[in-house]
């Protein structure tokens, strides 16, 4: 390209910075640890934002990956192809029955535009929406008009669809909001991003029991939740209900980029053929890693031991941390827990990243943890530890 006279020319393009970069470069990962350039190594409960639930380079993903490496890596929904179909069929064993179909995508958001999607045709057009005040579910613009923090939105404002907000457990504010008019109530049942909030099954049944009554979708996301973090395969049967629809993504893949959203059949046969697509949409590669995740998901019993280690890791922080001024709330489901500070956590999370520990911030005051099932409850104390530390070194 012709350069014009005195503009500086880089060696290389810089990225957007869309995000504060941490002063670490990570360069490494195995099992629930990364290592950075220098040869230091973390304990890795950040997992980029919880994708890497199964531990990095999980041996069941890694082993279909290369095996596909080695056949093809793309093939479209137009073709058949043996991968993809014995990744539905490993997905028949990890989805409850009453999803019976499931669509491919390859990030979170894209997964939530979806069931959105799904939720207006399946309603004959109605396009009100139910949210939760608090809720993350992605950031293109449909997901966005779904998330309710200024911070993500007030950019993009007047955001594609407005949503009824109503508080999480709220279920006199979900009486109110749900009528006639609305295609569905969107919401995660342990809000992640947003704070870690754990819904009430109470909440959650009121939410089935209202849309079905007002011919409305529910529609879970399971994003963050699903897939064995909480205890449970998936966070939303705890309550014992059957949504119609569910986005999952993150852990699925074993971080390996790819999403799905899993539908009752109705919904599904609501839709015709050409209503959506998407062009690395069931690719084999995608597919194989989730097969790989599946596998994984069985063989180790994976919502067993988020569930055990994850009580442990919520007694241990309140026998730790509840009598630290600092400390507002200890809250969580399995692997998915955090500590809500009376302060913004950024000074505790850098304490944390200088001993070793990664985690991450949820709202605006909370401590994050979203460790791997393979990590160990030794682990999971001495990173309570590391915080306990971090705050009273911050707050005294
Ligand atoms: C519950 C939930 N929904 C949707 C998303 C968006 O996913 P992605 O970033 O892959 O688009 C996230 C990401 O954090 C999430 O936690």
């Amino acid at each position: 390209m012709p350069v014009q006279p005195g503009r500086m020319v880089l060696d290389r393009v810089e990225l957007v910075r869309f995000y504060q970069v941490k002063p670490i470069r990570i360069v490494r990962g195995e099992g629930q640890y990364v290592w950075d350039d220098r040869g230091n190594r973390y304990l890795d409960y950040h997992t980029g934002y919880g994708t890497a639930f199964l531990g990095h380079r999980n041996p069941f993903v890694m082993r279909r990956l290369r095996e596909q490496l080695e056949k093809i890596m793309t093939v479209s929904l137009t073709f058949e192809n043996d991968t993809r179909e014995e990744a539905l069929r490993a997905l028949r064993r990890v989805l409850p029955p009453y999803f019976t179909h499931v669509f491919f995508q390859n990030s979170g958001a894209e997964a939530v535009e979806l069931a959105l999607k799904a939720a207006v045709k399946a309603t004959k057009g109605r396009s009100t929406f139910v949210a939760l005040v608090h809720s993350f579910h992605g950031r293109t613009l449909g997901a966005l008009s779904m998330t309710h923090g200024v911070k993500y939105r007030k950019a993009f404002e007047p955001v594609l669809l407005k949503p009824r907000w109503v508080k999480p457990n709220d279920i006199e504010g979900l009486e109110k909001a749900i009528d006639d008019s609305v295609a569905a109530v969107i919401l995660e049942p342990v809000i992640g991003e947003g704070g870690i909030i754990p819904l009430d099954p109470e909440f959650l049944k009121a939410a089935r029991e209202l849309t079905r009554e007002h011919g409305a979708l529910l529609i879970v996301d399971e994003i963050q939740s699903g897939f064995g973090r909480t205890g449970l395969p998936w966070a939303h049967m705890e309550a014992g209900i059957e949504p119609d629809v569910m986005t999952a993504g993150k852990a699925i893949g074993g971080g390996f980029p790819v999403s799905l959203v899993a539908f009752q059949k109705w919904v599904a046969e609501s839709f015709e053929t050409g209503e959506h697509g998407s062009t690395y949409a069931g690719n084999p590669l995608a597919c194989a890693a989730v097969l790989g995740a599946v596998e994984a998901f069985e063989a180790d019993r994976v919502p067993e031991q988020a569930k055990s280690k994850g009580e442990e890791a919520l007694r241990y922080a309140r026998e730790r941390l509840e009598g630290l001024k600092a400390v507002r709330d200890i809250r969580g489901k399995g692997l998915m827990f955090g500590v809500e500070l009376r302060f913004p956590p950024g000074k505790v999370l850098d304490c944390l990243l200088e001993k070793r520990v990664l985690a991450l911030r949820a709202g605006a005051t909370v401590v994050r943890f979203l460790p791997p099932y393979l990590t160990t409850v030794d682990e999971l104390r001495s990173a309570i530890d590391a915080l306990a530390e971090c705050i009273k070194n911050t707050y005294g």
